[in-house]
């Protein structure tokens, strides 16, 4: 521990989950981090904060301290973590009307992101996804783009400048899109190596940065195309990231499409696209094989339940996904998901789940509140393999951290729900359900990204 780095004091409680269904409660506890941002110390029971700064440093002045120990509703979150959203799609939120996925992609989305080509208004619509992410909490998205290579670029030069921790994808579609928006196979690579320079160039470090590889689906892109881009994944040990059965209409497509694939995942692992680096979106309607193909290749899911409520493509199940040993995260999935809150989404993750297991009359497919706050952070952690960096309080992690707030009208708590000095974990819980079926946006007051405050309302 090199304490002479230290630049940055956080004191007060700090809330985050370990492990799936495990949250625990630090109160009074001090973290220190350095000018990257890294946690140097995490010091628990603290009764005051003066005697352990006088222990670590005699240098005060240049150290910067939060101290919230003395407000019973703040404490410190992980940032939420959405691996699934369309940066370019943005625009549309909320506008889905009655569309299933094959026809809202033609009527609502094809014509949106296309038009993003003009970068002008590129600019516009990704500046303001990216600042309505980072004040809703969420540090770290995995960013659909278009297909369009200045605009994807724009895009992560964008995250870069705002501060937000992200992967960048450029979309590849050479087949089954409209003639308005649609690449060759040439254009497709080219584009893609010129994005994945272009993030190599501006953030060789990956400090924040990262390429993802991105093809639509497979409906949109040629065997040529999915060859070529499982040999660039595997070559370069990219990350990628694609939808994978959403909608009953599009998996009877697939099958008229890849007649030589066993299932929708084989034909992803046939193109050698399915690696512990693969983000598959959706995954609702998944044989018993497919499940065990996916565990095979430690490949992860982006769950999107406001998604897969909104354009009617049904309810993942999470619970048995997680049972048989796949990494599982949360998806806004904006603009098939109409919010562009992690909160949002880990709220209707657990309301999907009573509807399913109503359904399914089993209730071990009921998620709770550890469950979806635990999806919103360490499982997204886990599913981009930066668990290392990210997902808890943890020596060595980066500190991507939002100050949550419950001092506002859309949460009311009474004297006898407040966190006493006697730690009750009963108390914390009913405070971490208030936040999350009341919770907004309102009760996210800062941000942090690699120690460095991105947002402050
Ligand atoms: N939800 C969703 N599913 C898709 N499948 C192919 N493209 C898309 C998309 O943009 N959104
Ligand atoms: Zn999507």
């Amino acid at each position: 521990m090199t304490l002479d780095q230290l630049t940055k004091i956080f004191y007060g409680t700090f809330i985050h989950t370990p492990s799936f269904g495990e949250v625990e409660i630090l109160t009074k506890t001090v973290i220190g981090i350095n000018s990257s941002g890294t946690i140097i110390f995490i010091e628990k029971n603290v009764l005051n904060l003066s005697t352990i700064i006088l222990k670590l440093t005699d240098n005060i002045q240049n150290i910067e301290i939060l101290d919230i120990s003395n407000d019973p509703l703040k404490f410190f979150f992980p940032g939420f973590i959405d691996t699934h959203i369309h940066a370019s799609q943005y625009p549309n939120n909320g506008i889905f009307g009655n569309s299933t996925l094959l026809d809202w992609l033609e009527t609502y989305t094809f014509p949106l992101e296309s038009s993003l080509k003009d970068l002008k208004k590129a600019e516009l619509v990704y500046t303001k996804c990216i600042e309505k992410l980072l004040s809703n909490g969420t540090t770290c998205a995995s960013y659909y783009a278009t297909i369009d290579t200045n605009s994807t670029n724009l895009l992560a030069d964008l995250c870069l400048k705002l501060g937000q921790r992200a992967f960048i994808g450029k979309i590849c579609m050479n087949q089954n899109s409209p003639n308005y928006y649609i690449e060759t196979f040439e254009e497709s690579k080219l584009s893609t190596l010129k994005v994945l320079n272009h993030i190599i160039k501006i953030d060789p470090n990956k400090n924040l940065i990262q390429p993802i590889l991105t093809p639509r689906f497979a409906p949109s892109c040629n065997s040529s195309l999915l060859n070529w881009l499982g040999e660039l994944r595997n070559d370069k040990d990219l990350y990628l990231q694609t939808h994978l059965s959403e909608n009953l209409k599009e998996i009877n497509w697939v099958k008229e499409l890849f007649p030589q694939s066993k299932t929708y995942t084989d034909v992803y692992n046939d193109f050698n696209l399915l690696s512990s680096k693969t983000i598959l979106a959706h995954a609702i309607h998944l044989s018993n094989d497919e499940i065990e193909l996916i565990k095979s290749k430690d490949s992860c899911i982006s769950h999107c339940p406001i998604s897969n409520s909104s354009i009617t493509s049904g309810e993942c199940r999470v619970k048995q996904l997680i049972s048989k040993g796949i990494k599982i995260s949360l998806g806004t999935d904006c603009s098939a998901g109409f919010s562009p809150s992690i909160l949002q989404t880990a709220k209707h993750a657990l309301l999907v789940s009573r509807h399913l297991s109503m359904k399914t009359e089993n209730d071990l497919d009921k998620l709770s509140i550890k469950d979806v706050l635990y999806l919103s952070t360490n499982g997204g952690a886990k599913c981009l393999k930066l668990d290392d960096k990210l997902g808890t309080f943890d020596q060595g992690k980066q500190f991507d951290v939002q100050l949550i707030d419950l001092n506002f009208n859309n949460i009311d708590l009474f004297e006898w729900q407040l966190p006493s000095d006697k730690d009750d974990d009963e108390i914390w819980n009913n405070i971490l359900a208030k936040w999350l079926f009341n919770g907004d946006d309102r009760n996210t007051i800062k941000v942090w990204v690699n120690g460095k405050q991105v947002y402050n309302q």
